[in-house]
């Protein structure tokens, strides 16, 4: 289905794939390696698709993946040219979460002198592990995720890290850590309840480890839309983020940062946040290119706005 995608946009002349890295580069402007996980590509110039690429493995998330996300994403925040980003997996479902194979070396036989040097090796571990997907929510392009067949374990994690959640009718979602023996600890436990209004609904889903399909998860919140399968659901995630990188970069980035400092902080914070933020923010000359647009009654995608 991810080939459809991109040769929808190969017959439009449109699609430029950038297999060794977010163009190519790293932000020291040194030619980077392919990641061995991830595909890159853009299907328009202001567009990065992002696809995590282990199907033979049904997407599980290896060493080599937890780290590439973190490159990745920096590399993202960093690319002017890009606007809006788009998530999927390849093969036959999103991801199966954390390799299961590649625990043995790390987490499960952690390293140290001492009980006090493995839990201080252990914890370095673990933060490392969350940053992987703390890049998503802090890199200011906003990441529109699409999930089809299964979400699993880890998978959650990274969705719950994205600003937009679209899923097929056959998804389905499922927060395992408890049923691998630990409690979830890079992002779900503290994510999925500012995205699911359910405070009891989050706790059965963690606590019991219940798979849960696209119609429960589109009632509950946690995606936005449903489609009827992949091929469909990579239109309208092209399509949304086209939307996105058609208006002002300024307004987009400054509307991620602050829905999310908004999440996490009182409304009087977030408002004086808000202030601060937009003292400067204001002064960009995209500012009167939009309004002069919506005055003329001109699309928004016919003004040109300077990169970010
Ligand atoms: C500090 C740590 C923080 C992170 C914590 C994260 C925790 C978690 O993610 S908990 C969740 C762990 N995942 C699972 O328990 C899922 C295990 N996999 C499955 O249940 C099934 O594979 C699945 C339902 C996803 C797909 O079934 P299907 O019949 O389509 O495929 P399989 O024949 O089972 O698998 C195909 C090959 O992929 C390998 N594989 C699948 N999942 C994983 C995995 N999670 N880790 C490693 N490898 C996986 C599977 O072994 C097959 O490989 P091969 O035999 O070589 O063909």
């Amino acid at each position: 289905m991810a080939f459809v995608f991109k040769s929808a946009f190969r017959k439009q002349g449109l699609f430029v794939p950038f297999l060794n890295a977010v163009r190519g580069m790293s932000s020291s402007g040194e030619s980077t390696p392919a990641f061995t996980t991830l595909s890159i590509s853009q299907p328009l110039d202001t567009i990065t698709h992002v696809e995590i690429s282990r199907p033979e493995k049904r997407n599980a998330m290896n060493k080599a993946f937890w780290l590439e996300i973190v490159d990745c994403f920096n590399q993202i925040a960093e690319d002017p040219e890009c606007r809006a980003v788009v998530f999927s997996g390849a093969g036959k479902l999103f991801t199966s979460g954390i390799d299961l194979m590649g625990m043995a070396g790390g987490i499960l036989q952690p390293v140290g002198d001492d009980t006090a040097r493995i839990s201080w090796n252990l914890r370095r571990t673990i933060s490392k592990y969350q940053e992987t997907f703390s890049v998503i929510e802090k890199c200011p392009k906003p990441v529109i995720v699409a999930v089809h067949g299964a979400c699993i374990g880890g998978g959650v994690d990274l969705i719950t890290a994205c600003d937009i959640r679209l899923c097929t009718q056959d998804a389905w979602f499922q927060v395992k850590e408890v049923d691998i023996g630990l409690a979830a600890d890079v992002g779900t436990l503290q994510r999925l309840p500012r995205v699911i209004g359910s405070r009891s609904l989050v706790n059965e889903l963690a606590l019991t480890a219940r798979k849960m399909y696209a119609d429960e998860a589109k009632s509950c919140g946690l995606v936005s839309r449903v489609f009827p399968d992949k091929e469909t659901m990579m239109a309208g995630a092209l399509e949304m983020a086209q939307e996105i990188a058609s208006k002002s970069p300024v307004a987009v980035q400054g509307t991620k940062v602050n829905l999310i400092y908004s999440r996490d902080h009182s409304v009087p914070d977030s408002l004086n946040y808000m202030n601060t933020w937009n003292m400067s923010m204001l002064q960009t000359q995209d500012l009167m290119k939009s309004a002069q647009a919506a005055m003329e009654k001109k699309n928004l995608k016919e003004v040109i706005f300077s990169k970010l």
